[in-house]
């Protein structure tokens, strides 16, 4: 038995949904991930791997819908005099982040913070 991480077993999800979401599809459990001769092991690492693809595109996807909706923020804040950029509120999105994965969080959160500034260059 190993500890590796399975699809649809991520800590604050129950794991018992009804509805699968695409990167559940997997038959693997912690109790059936399989030890054993190297094909067995080439594909169940391919499986893994295949609902990691899955989940890298679901990411990627609300990546951008959150950089439209942050973008929306700041062509309303700039359109009625304000600033691009709101401190406080970023600080308030780093924490969040940190406080659930620590210095990578935060590291991550001023990423995607960037990433949501990215199509209009300029600060005012
Ligand atoms: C979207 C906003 O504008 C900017 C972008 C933020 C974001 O992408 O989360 C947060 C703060 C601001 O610097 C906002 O103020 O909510």
């Amino acid at each position: 038995m190993t500890d590796l991480p399975v699809p649809g077993s991520a800590p604050g999800r129950p794991s018992s949904t009804s509805t699968a979401l695409p990167h559940e599809e997997s038959t693997m459990t912690l109790q059936t991930l399989p030890t054993g001769d190297k094909a067995t092991t080439e594909a169940a690492i391919a499986e893994l791997r295949s609902s990691i693809d899955v989940l890298d595109a679901e990411i990627i996807g609300l990546l951008e819908h959150r950089r439209e909706l942050s973008e929306a923020v700041q062509e309303v804040r700039i359109a009625a005099g304000g600033r691009r950029t709101e401190f406080s509120r970023e600080n308030v999105i780093i924490k969040r982040y940190a406080d659930r994965f620590g210095r990578p969080g935060s590291a991550i959160a001023m990423k995607i913070l960037e990433i949501c500034r990215g199509s209009i260059k300029v600060s005012r």
